[in-house]
């Protein structure tokens, strides 16, 4: 596995980084777990780690152009979403340092055997295998928690963003980190499998593609490791009759559109009611058909390339496919230059059509047009997977009963599911389990610990 900045927008290699040895990864896990078992990692000591959290934000404050750039540079999206996803990333590490100590502080559980409490300790050492999408973010969502709880964490990024993974180890030691909070890995799948067996890794946090979920899901279960997977979706956006259809329609457009397509949470299903559905089309035509393709750099684009040739491919094979098994092409499918890839919008998607239970990861939607609420849940909840989903409509008792039917993770009414620290994060089905962020995240990877005081 090649660790290789190719900058998107030229396909030019950047930059390309060598593999650590096994003997380097043995001297990475010695250091993280010394620090697992020194004095920085037990619960009373966690306003040291909450300073570490509030130096490690103001360092992203200070270097968050350069950091923006790093990810426009290693996986093309366009700069003012780099920009915003460092805001994200920020806000997360903020949230917990200010939070952690009350998230994690003891709970009590009295009961007929004496006054009891659970304290929520550090495990060991955290594996976080995460994607290119949002570099770091991805990152930042499992090493804030982490360094909140005491774990320490060992990352292997994807391999084409090599850069920000090295990134963010830079930012944590001008943050003062003490030695081994967070190291980056450049390893193989091989390499990672050990990692997993060894005894001083007590978790496994990744997120991707529901094909490494099953397999590094399998390797954890085997070694009896606790496990969260952050897998694909194949997200609906649902409008009803009564919606405000212009809304909804621009909502579904930059749904699907933003981070040029590649969001595990992106609309990827317009499930549209038949009586607004030729408005909604209009619009999301227009739409896909007035983005500017450029350098993502430009302040004027507005559709960035994909991330590889090898993600423009795969998305065409798909589309071709999609096509062959009967499904028509409303807009877009025309050829684009490099990695772009034109906004397509596509319908007629028979369920032998294998697009309708595949995830499209880049800017293709598709179209259902429906009668009914309960038409509209069927089609929403055959699916694979269960990540996220929006409902648009002006009643809101109805898309509440619509949200509670919807059978995912995470449901957004009236607006499109950013992920902000606050708010849990995470699927079901075959879109993975566990939650990152907020209270739930920082306590998937603690130990629960019960003490109870006996009664006399
Ligand atoms: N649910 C979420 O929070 C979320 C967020 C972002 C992306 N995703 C999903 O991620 C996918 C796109 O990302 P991707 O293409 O980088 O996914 P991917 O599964 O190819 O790669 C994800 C990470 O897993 C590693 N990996 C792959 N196979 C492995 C193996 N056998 N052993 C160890 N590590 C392995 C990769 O090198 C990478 O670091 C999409 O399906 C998307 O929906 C999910
Ligand atoms: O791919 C998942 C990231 C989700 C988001 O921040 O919108």
């Amino acid at each position: 596995m090649a660790y290789q900045t190719i900058n998107p927008f030229t396909n030019e290699v950047v930059k390309t980084f060598s593999n650590h040895t096994d003997t380097e990864i043995e001297n990475t896990l010695n250091q993280a777990y010394a620090l697992y078992q020194s004095a920085w990692a037990p619960p009373e000591n966690i306003s040291d780690r909450q300073a570490l959290l509030r130096r490690l934000a103001d360092v992203m404050i200070l270097h968050q152009e350069k950091i923006a750039r790093t990810i426009t540079l290693d996986m093309g999206k366009l700069l003012i979403e780099s920009r915003n996803e460092i805001a994200n990333c920020i806000e997360i590490v903020q949230f917990y340092a200010e939070q952690a100590a009350d998230l994690l502080k003891p709970v009590a559980y009295p009961s007929k055997l004496g006054d009891g409490w659970v304290e929520h300790h550090p495990i060991g050492i955290i594996l976080a295998i995460e994607p290119w999408n949002f570099p770091i973010y991805q990152l930042i969502r499992v090493i804030a928690p982490a360094i909140a709880v005491g774990n320490p964490v060992v990352a292997k990024h994807a391999s084409n963003v090599p850069q920000c993974a090295q990134l963010v180890e830079d930012l944590l030691r001008e943050a003062n980190a003490p030695a081994g909070t967070y190291t980056n890995l450049f390893v193989s799948p091989d390499q990672i499998a050990a990692i997993i067996s060894d005894r001083r890794v007590q978790g496994v946090a990744l997120t991707g593609s529901e094909n490494a979920g099953s397999i590094v899901a399998a390797q954890a279960g085997s070694k009896l490791k606790k496990a969260t997977m952050e897998l694909g979706g194949n997200d609906v956006f649902v409008v009803t009759d009564d919606a405000d259809v212009i809304a909804a329609a621009h909502t579904a457009v930059g749904g699907r559109l933003y981070n040029a397509g590649q969001v595990c949470t992106a609309a990827k299903r317009y499930i549209v009611h038949e009586k607004v559905a030729p408005q909604f089309i209009q619009i999301v035509q227009d739409s896909f058909a007035k983005v500017i393709m450029g350098n993502p750099l430009d302040e004027n684009t507005t559709l960035a390339p994909l991330s590889s040739h090898k993600s423009k491919e795969n998305l065409q094979k798909q589309l071709d496919a999609a096509i062959a098994h009967g499904a028509k092409v409303l807009c877009g499918n025309q050829p684009a230059e490099g990695n772009f890839f034109t906004p397509t919008l596509i319908t007629d998607i028979s369920r032998d059509n294998p697009a309708y239970f595949e995830e499209f990861f880049g800017p293709v939607a598709q179209l259902y047009v429906v009668k009914n609420d309960d038409e509209a849940i069927a089609l929403a909840n055959d699916s694979h997977f269960g990540l996220g989903g929006t409902v648009f409509s002006k009643d809101i008792e109805r898309a509440k009963k619509l949200a509670s039917r919807i059978e995912t993770g995470m449901v957004f009414i009236n607006r499109f599911g950013d992920s902000v620290a606050e708010l849990p994060f995470g699927g079901v089905k075959r879109s993975g389990f566990g939650r990152e962020l907020s209270d739930l995240g920082i306590k998937e990877f603690v130990n629960h610990k019960l003490v109870v005081v006996g009664q006399k």
